[in-house]
């Protein structure tokens, strides 16, 4: 990240700051302090030890040795001393952070320590709560989906108010768990918190904020250390604070990168830290200062990418937040704060809106970061020719901009071609291209000298890439004197993975391309197929940007600007046209819906927007039996998911399509209110995807139909984390024939019975429930909080004392029913009876009931039709077809129904 880059420009910046100081330093006072009068002792002697020695007796301060008797005397003074010391080493410590996170470098050399922070630092989107995008999916996949997601309860939360409860939440706000993908800004805005809390502008109520990431913290982690130590080494500024000050301070920890965190957090270890001059592993240091058995009043702010944030167990986080990026009003101002030339920025923002792609990437901060530099470098310099339009392109350009910028910083500057450019910097960047696919492979995105060594890199050529790859923790290696790399994105990781393997391609280097595809190429079609079909079997989606840089990669123009770093490649236009037609055909067994939709990203990376415009025609036509392909289908999937307007229905019968190309739009469950998919096969694969959409749109979704879906015991798992999610707002699940195992419905109703306020409507039908299931029904039926008001419960396989059990349960709780559905059960006497006592309760609300099928017996209908009569102000449908009716009953019944009393009025 170019956070990180920030990090090694302050590590050597010349100012006197606690990071250029040698490690022998950090052991001793650092000499800033030392010519200041000693406080040491006056410090030890703080109010607060007065007064708890004032309540133990006459007992001597530790250091002064003087008696609480004459504490009256001294206290005044004493405690103005102490308090003005410590004053003094808090100030210290606010100017030496200033120093620390005013200036940032985001990769451009040649504006090194120039940028404040506070001039291009733009407000983010942050919300509470957590979008619960499965956490396996890629990151850039989650950031498109998240671009979309503002829904109008996501009131945004402001960066100094991260620890503000809200109105109506009046509790402690104690630890704090903010989330986001990569490069979405969690570093910036920790740092712009600390920076604004340094200047004093902020949170002036926290007297002390020690911002940590766990970067550096894994340097030491094999160390013991005390917390007082853990604060001297990293901020040397507060080398005199003293253990006792500490408890007396209100502290923020802040903890960044939990994802980076190569610190095995275990919170099941019970070994207790409660001192903070307690020698322990960093591990234990954090994991005590977390539950809150280490200074427990300390608050403590932790970031994380998504998929890491799960180390925290829920327990101990009082807030979740999450960072969005930008909306498209901070994408502009991003644009506007960044360039003082106000037609450049003007300029830059229009071409922005020009190409989906490129203003959805926006969201991420560090995309407008590339784009800026691109976009800026194109326009002012004579660069002439068509803007970047499709990622592919936007990326060719940057590589390109950095090595100018480098070529300038380190020759002499004078101009040379592009192509002579990269013929140049060629054995460079492809050893970084190496280093890059090896490690994506590997899923690695941090790495140490010995995996550079292993490329052939050597550290001084890596970092003079500052803006490709940068060198990291200058200042830990002062401590631990061991650098760590990585790129300043994970999707510039995956570029220079792309960029190596067409050189690979090209270079005929069929070892490495075995190696990876485990099969021989023969051409650049079957070699793009095989990449394909291997990134669609990822189950989190890895290989996703990778793939469509690759094909971006194919076209003319970017063969062009890379010619001289990726060689030439034969035949290409007449391969393109085969490649086109093998992604629209490609349709492989079992793979995620939203994996295919990167089918339709690569087509948009090779300028075929043919697919779009049909869909984007489709779309507008009010017809919806045009037939569909697959592609098509996955083209739909994400543009019904992107759109700003939230679907009412996805019923996945009405769209004329295979099978393949109905779960190919199960994507579009994450932006809709009602999802009908009703006898589509889900298979396992599908499942988890629309698992992973139902978690990322728990606030629209109202209705959801599954019905005639062989869900098994795991596909009902994960939907019943979605439905236990507190932002679950379901009213209607239909789960009719879905062959629900015991497992599956102890876990459904649970997961019901844990958020049961929504729910009014359960259909489940012909699945055959065992006593012990409908047990748990009951229990959520009894659920003070249930709202049920639809239950259907035809073929079932109701025994007897299910029905007692159910029927105690609607009795105990019966206020919202009002539509049952038994028929086709099996219905005893002794059963119905307990029923019409139900019926008979005066807060029976039911207006719908069906016990066709049931074989009633005649005395269960005399008793039927008498509890009726004896309550008869709400039932409106009764419906006893195919029962054992005498004609006595059948009169009462229609009696009732020309009773003034009565509402009956349909009777079957
Ligand atoms: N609020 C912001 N205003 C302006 N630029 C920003 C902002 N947030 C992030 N950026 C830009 O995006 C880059 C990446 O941001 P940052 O390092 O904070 O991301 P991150 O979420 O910590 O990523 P990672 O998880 O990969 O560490 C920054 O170097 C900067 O260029």
């Amino acid at each position: 990240m170019s956070g990180l880059e920030e990090k090694e420009i302050r590590a050597e910046s010349p100012a006197p700051s606690c990071l250029s100081m040698k490690s022998d330093h950090s052991k001793n006072f650092p000499p800033v302090f030392s010519h200041e009068p000693g406080p040491s002792d006056t410090i030890q002697c703080i109010t607060s030890y007065w007064d708890q020695a004032a309540s133990s007796g006459d007992s001597p301060c530790p250091h002064c040795g003087e008696r609480s008797s004459i504490r009256a005397q001294l206290q005044t003074t004493s405690q103005s001393s102490c308090e003005q010391s410590l004053q003094e080493v808090l100030d210290e410590h606010k100017i030496s952070l200033k120093r620390r996170y005013e200036h940032v470098s985001e990769g451009t050399d040649e504006k090194r320590n120039g940028i404040l922070l506070n001039n291009i630092y733009t407000e983010l989107y942050i919300t509470e709560g957590q979008s619960e995008e499965i956490h396996n999916q890629h990151e850039e996949r989650q950031l498109e989906i998240a671009s979309k997601k503002k829904t109008l309860d996501d009131s945004p939360i402001r960066c100094q108010d991260i620890f503000e409860a809200v109105c109506d939440q009046e509790r402690l706000i104690r630890v704090v768990l903010t989330n986001g993908v990569a490069g979405i800004g969690k570093t910036f805005l920790v740092q712009k918190f600390t920076l604004d809390w340094a200047e004093g502008l902020e949170n002036q109520d926290i007297s002390v904020v020690i911002l940590l990431s766990f970067r550096e913290l894994n340097l030491i982690r094999d160390e013991q250390y005390s917390l007082l130590e853990l604060l001297h080494v990293f901020h040397p500024a507060l080398q005199k604070v003293t253990a006792e000050q500490l408890a007396v301070c209100k502290l923020l920890f802040i903890f960044d990168g939990l994802d980076e965190s190569r610190l095995s957090l275990d919170f099941t270890n019970r070994k207790l830290v409660s001192d903070v001059t307690q020698k322990s592993s960093v591990s234990f240091l954090l994991t005590n200062l977390i539950e809150g058995n280490l200074l427990p009043s300390a608050l403590i702010w932790i970031t994380s990418r998504p998929a890491a944030a799960s180390q925290i167990p829920p327990a101990y986080i009082n807030r979740m937040t999450e960072v969005r990026g930008f909306t498209d009003a901070q994408k502009e101002e991003y644009f506007r704060r960044r360039f003082s030339n106000e037609e450049l920025s003007s300029r830059i923002i229009s071409h922005m809106k020009t190409s989906r792609s490129l203003h959805i990437m926006c969201r991420i901060p560090v995309f407008c970061w590339i784009t800026a530099t691109v976009l800026e470098h194109m326009l002012t310099t004579e660069q002439r020719g068509e803007l970047p339009k499709t990622l592919t392109d936007m990326y060719s350009h940057f590589l390109l901009v950095q090595t100018k910028r480098k070529k300038n910083k380190y020759l002499d500057g004078h101009e040379t071609s592009l192509q002579e450019l990269m013929e140049a910097d060629r054995e460079v960047l492809l050893k970084l291209g190496r280093l890059a696919f090896e490690q994506m492979e590997k899923g690695n995105i941090l790495f140490y000298q010995e995996d550079l060594e292993q490329c052939g890199l050597d550290v001084t050529e890596a970092s003079v890439y500052s803006g490709v790859c940068t060198e990291i923790f200058k200042r830990e290696c002062v401590i631990l004197q061991k650098p760590v790399f990585c790129f300043v994105h994970m999707s510039i990781q995956e570029f220079l993975a792309a960029v190596y393997m067409f050189h690979c391609y090209n270079n005929k280097k069929t070892e490495v391309l075995q190696d990876f595809l485990e099969k021989d190429i023969s051409s650049l079609d079957v070699f793009l197929n095989r990449i394909m079909e291997k990134s669609l079997k990822s189950e989190t989606g890895h290989l996703d940007l990778f793939v469509r840089f690759l094909h971006g990669l194919c076209l003319e123009s970017n063969q062009r600007l890379l010619k001289g770093l990726m060689g030439q490649t034969d035949n290409i236009p007449k391969d393109i046209e085969l490649i086109i037609n093998n992604l629209k055909k490609m349709n492989i067994l079992n793979v995620s819906p939203d994996r295919s939709i990167n089918i339709f990203h690569c087509l948009i990376e090779m300028n075929d927007v043919l697919v779009y415009q049909e869909i984007q025609k489709f779309l507008k036509s009010e017809n919806r039996s045009e037939n569909l392909s697959e592609i098509h289908c996955s083209a739909l999937a994400y543009m019904l998911q992107m759109s700003d307007e939230v679907l009412d229905e996805l019923d996945l019968e009405k769209y004329n399509t295979t099978k393949e190309g109905h779960l190919r739009l199960i994507p579009a469950v994450r932006n809709c209110r009602k999802a009908l998919l009703k006898c589509c096969r889900l298979t396992e694969t599908a499942c988890a995807a629309l698992v992973s959409a139902l978690k990322s749109n728990p606030s629209h979704l109202r209705n959801l139909d599954l019905s005639k879906n062989d869900v098994q015991d795991l596909g009902v798992k994960h939907i019943c984390g979605f439905l236990e999610s507190p932002h679950c707002k379901l009213e209607t699940l239909r789960l009719e024939d879905c062959n629900l195992s015991t497992t599956s419905c102890t876990a459904l109703f649970s997961a019901l019975k844990s958020n049961p306020s929504y729910l009014k409507y359960l259909d489940l039908r012909g699945n055959n429930l065992e006593v012990s299931d409908v047990n748990h029904l009951s229990n959520l039926v009894k659920s003070p909080n249930c709202r049920l008001e639809d239950l259907r419960l035809v073929r079932c396989g109701l025994s007897a004392i299910s029905c007692a059990a159910l029927v105690s349960a609607l009795k105990s709780n019966p206020s919202h029913l009002k539509h049952l559905d038994l028929s086709r059960n099996n219905l005893q006497d002794s059963e119905v009876k307990l029923l019409c006592g139900f019926l008979e309760s005066p807060d029976c609300r039911v207006e719908t009931l069906n016990l066709s099928n049931c074989s009633l017996s005649e005395i269960s209908c005399a008793a039927l039709v008498s509890a009726l009569k004896s309550n008869p102000s709400h039932l409106k449908h009764l419906d006893l077809r195919e029962n054992n009716l005498q004609d006595s009953a059948m009169k009462e019944l229609s009696d009732l129904v020309k009773s003034p009393h009565s509402r009956l009025e349909d009777l079957r």
